[in-house]
């Protein structure tokens, strides 16, 4: 039997209610932005496409070339696809509402254009992570107000892994599937359906540079992990860390684990490390979608009512007997 393409796989999703013609064109527009992101950040150095842009971001961090390429890459593919009202990106201030006002559809898609940056010119796996929110009815030219809602508000969601293959992985509420880019067709292809992520778990996944800045709660948490078959957990766990979500998270849904972004001294004043609404949220359905967990420590992450566009939050996701034990040490402390 040949494959199942992307387009097909959409199809099926609307014929079964789960989406409509402009969710699914929609996802389509994104994903052929994504196959674009891809062949730019293969090229590498052969493409000038490393490096600093030498330009900031509104959340005060240095952009890489293909930050700010990214960005005018899914940018360019949505503005004019005549499925979306408004955009908001990691990249951008503030949202745009769809210039042409004739064209706007009824969606909002917001996105992290390209995830882990730091590890770019390393060559190291980056990604792309994006989320689709209905546009508020009676809402025209939408503006960051109107993107503030709730996880469980996301239509779809998803992220690729520009790695060794590219990968997109999406959820539309009905389980998160896996697909994959054949680069020679140029089509994504259907390579896991309806992936589930085990319950529990032997490996975790956080920065470990940051442990003196740890909440106490985080810091027994760790210990008890760290102490292994001996301790009171009694397993040993391994660690491992990427420092790029899509690629950190992709392990997770390929095989368990907990990943753990906690509050630190050093991002409390923000909140957090990683952003609610284009990283954190989409993540977070994906994850429970596939069977697993994601909390904030003290809240169900899709439940959390945002109140900024680039909100940061404390993120524990993954297995979900592990993000339970994980949540048991910080509900009350
Ligand atoms: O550098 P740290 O503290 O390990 O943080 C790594 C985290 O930061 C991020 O790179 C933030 O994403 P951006 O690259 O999109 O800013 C995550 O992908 C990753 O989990
Ligand atoms: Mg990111
Ligand atoms: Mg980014």
């Amino acid at each position: 039997m040949s494959p199942i393409s992307l387009t097909r796989h959409l199809i099926e999703e609307q014929h079964a209610g789960h989406i409509n013609a402009d969710l699914r064109l929609l996802i389509e527009v994104v994903a052929r932005a994504c196959k674009s992101i891809s062949i730019a950040v293969g090229k590498g150095a052969l493409g000038g496409v490393l490096g600093e842009a030498g330009t900031g971001n509104v959340q005060g961090e240095a952009q890489k070339k293909l930050d700010v390429l990214s960005n005018e890459i899914l940018l360019e593919a949505n503005a004019w696809g005549g499925h979306l009202a408004g955009l908001a990106s990691e990249e951008m201030d503030h949202s745009q509402a769809i210039p042409d006002a004739a064209r706007r559809g009824n969606y909002l898609l917001l996105f992290d254009p390209l995830d882990g940056s730091s590890n770019i010119d390393v060559n190291v796996s980056v990604g792309t992570i994006f989320s689709v929110l209905r546009c508020p009815e009676g809402v025209t030219e939408p503006r960051d107000e109107d993107f503030l809602q709730p996880g469980t508000a996301q239509v779809a969601a998803g992220y690729t892994v520009y790695g060794p293959s590219t990968l997109l992985v999406l959820t539309t509420g009905h389980g998160t599937h896996v697909f994959t880019l054949d680069r020679e067709i140029g089509s994504f292809l259907l390579t896991r359906r309806d992936v589930r992520i085990p319950a529990d778990t032997q490996e975790f996944a956080i920065n470990m540079s940051n442990q003196r800045h740890w909440e106490p709660a985080t810091q027994r948490y760790i210990a008890d992990l760290l102490a292994g078959k001996t301790g009171p957990r009694g397993k040993d766990f391994n660690m491992r860390w990427v420092a790029s979500m899509v690629a950190d998270v992709h392990r997770i849904l390929s095989r368990g684990g907990i990943f753990m972004y906690p509050l630190d001294a050093k991002c409390r004043e923000k909140g957090g490390r990683l952003r609610l609404m284009y990283e954190a949220n989409p993540m977070a359905f994906v994850v429970e979608q596939a069977g697993g967990a994601a909390s904030t420590g003290r809240q169900r992450l899709l439940e959390v009512q945002p109140t900024a566009l680039h909100q940061r939050v404390p993120v524990f996701l993954g297995s979900r007997n592990e993000v339970a034990a994980a949540v048991g040490y910080h509900a009350d402390g």
